[in-house]
């Protein structure tokens, strides 16, 4: 487990690889009503409207009745006796709760292999699932269209209590509107990958209904395959897809697995376990009746955990935590030319985004400065800082130029600060929020997308601020060095004179 469990930090939902990645698509506004939910979609290409419509399968997020359905289905099915039940609770609205005392390193859960839901699974409609096979469609809109296939034939599906008890409107990004993620998102560096997930989701459909759903409408008809079911199913992967390492790195949708709400203090995580034949995972505490037990969804920032699951957790307890810092060359510099080349040889870029941690930040953002700060005389060098500024494995990372280091350091800083000065605004503009964001269908949609947002700015500014007094400190540290220094080289030339 301890291969699986390092394995599968990237466990719940890892990389999405879109259909074609080229395909880039314009995003239209899409208004968004919780409860009753109601979306309403305008796809790119030409600016054609698809009808607004109810997603008519699933259930509110925090539906008991739903989930105690799929609870009987699955035991029906095969499920082994669970010391769990869902059950509503205060972290991620239901969750799995022990109904016994549960051991650390106890293994639980053990759901077959049958009820699990992978691109192999078999289709209702199997002439639709061979259709997309045989034109090598990959795993990720595999899986979401095979999900909008099985939940559109309602009961006739074999999933279809599975189906009923997934959330109508999945939480993450891929439901924010494009001006909520303008508004609310725009100090942090989240926003452009929110757009970019959209824009793959999006393009990724358009690729599949160009190809293959608009030549079979018999099988694929818009009223079920469009742009609105395929954010569902893609919010549904997005936050509840796991790969199994020991299943040969198979993607999976897991029920009642995925009933598990994450916690960033646990360190366990799903996989099949070969012996038991079934997905489990072991636990790193005991348990008692009555308490919610837990998974991690893998070693993500508070950023990453808001775009796919749509919660961030609460200021300064998750160890993962990381906030991305965007670096720019000056255009204004005289080596502005040749430091890009060297940056575009390594595939890098003018403006590049490094993660920064509470512990520090990572020494391609140092190269980067490097480059950004060093003058033309060191232009021999720009090339091995363009090198260890890109995240290669094989190029050397940790350079040295001391004569640059003060300057460099004040680079950082100076990025730093603007980034914190756009925070700044961003939360002193919000006001003092403090709401409840563990019962958001209690909140005004509004309310609650900006209460994540502050949640979610607060938590990056909080590693700015750490960086920007290690910096601070350096540079000061740096500054009175030179100042001795000079001192005594003061000292010496009188006293030689
Ligand atoms: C894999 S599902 C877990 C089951 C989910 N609670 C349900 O009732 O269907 C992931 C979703 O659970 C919720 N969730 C999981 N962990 C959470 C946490 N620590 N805080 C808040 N919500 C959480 C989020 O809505 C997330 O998108």
């Amino acid at each position: 487990m301890a291969e699986a469990s390092r394995v599968l930090q990237a466990a719940l939902i890892p990389n999405f690889n879109p259909f074609h990645k080229t395909h880039l698509s314009q995003l239209n506004p899409v208004t968004f009503r919780r409860n009753p939910v109601q979306c309403s979609v305008s796809t790119s290409e030409s600016t054609k409207t698809v009808v607004t419509q109810n997603i008519p399968w699933g259930c509110d997020i925090d539906s008991l009745e739903n989930a105690s359905a799929l609870q009987k289905w699955l035991s029906q099915s095969g499920l082994p006796p669970q010391k769990m039940a869902i059950e509503k609770v205060d972290v991620g609205e239901r969750g799995l709760v022990a109904l016994k005392n549960i051991r650390k390193g106890e293994k639980i859960l053990f759901v077959p292999p049958s009820l699990v839901i992978t691109a192999d699974s078999e289709w209702s409609c199997a002439e639709a699932g061979k259709l997309l096979k045989q034109n090598s469609v990959p795993d990720w809109p595999l899986l979401a269209t095979y999900l909008i296939s099985e939940a559109s034939i309602m009961e006739s599906s074999r999933w279809s209590n599975y189906i009923s008890a997934l959330p109508r409107q999945p939480y993450s990004l891929l439901y924010w509107t494009r001006e909520e993620l303008d508004r609310y998102l725009e100090a942090s560096q989240i926003r452009e990958r929110a757009i970019e997930r959209v824009t793959n989701v999006v393009g990724t459909y358009n690729d599949l209904r160009l190809r293959i759903f608009s030549k079979y409408p018999d099988l694929f008809p818009e009223e079920v395959f469009n742009l609105e079911t395929f954010r569902w199913s893609f919010g549904i992967l997005f936050s509840r897809l796991v790969r199994l390492p020991s299943m040969d790195g198979k993607f999976a949708l897991v029920p009642w697995a995925d009933m598990l709400n994450h916690s960033c203090e646990v360190e366990t995580f799903l996989d099949y376990d070969k012996s038991s034949q079934g997905v489990v995972f072991t636990t790193d505490r005991p348990y008692q009746p009555g308490e919610q037990v837990f998974i991690s969804y893998g070693k993500k920032s508070n950023g990453e955990l808001l775009l796919s699951y749509g919660f961030v957790p609460k200021e300064g307890t998750n160890p993962s935590d990381s906030v991305e810092l965007s670096v720019s060359l000056s255009k204004s510099d005289k080596c502005y030319r040749e430091k890009l080349e060297a940056l575009r040889k390594h595939g890098l870029q003018a403006s590049q985004c490094y993660p920064i941690r509470i512990t520090g930040w990572p020494l391609e953002l140092m190269a980067y400065a490097y480059l950004a700060i060093s003058p033309p005389s060191m232009s021999g060098q720009f090339e091995e800082m363009a090198a260890a500024a890109s995240n290669k494995a094989d190029t050397k990372k940790d350079l040295r130029y001391p004569e640059i280091e003060e300057e460099t350091l004040q680079f950082i800083l100076d990025s730093c600060e603007s980034s914190i000065s756009k925070y700044n605004k961003f939360i002193q503009q919000s006001g003092s929020l403090d709401l409840d964001v563990t019962s958001p269908k209690q909140l005004n949609r509004r309310l609650f997308l900006k209460q994540l947002a502050v949640d979610l700015c607060t938590s990056e500014r909080r590693i700015l601020f750490r960086t920007q007094y290690i910096l601070r400190r350096r540079l000061r540290d740096i500054r009175s060095g030179e100042l001795r220094a000079l001192k005594i080289f003061d000292g010496l030339r009188k006293f030689f004179k």
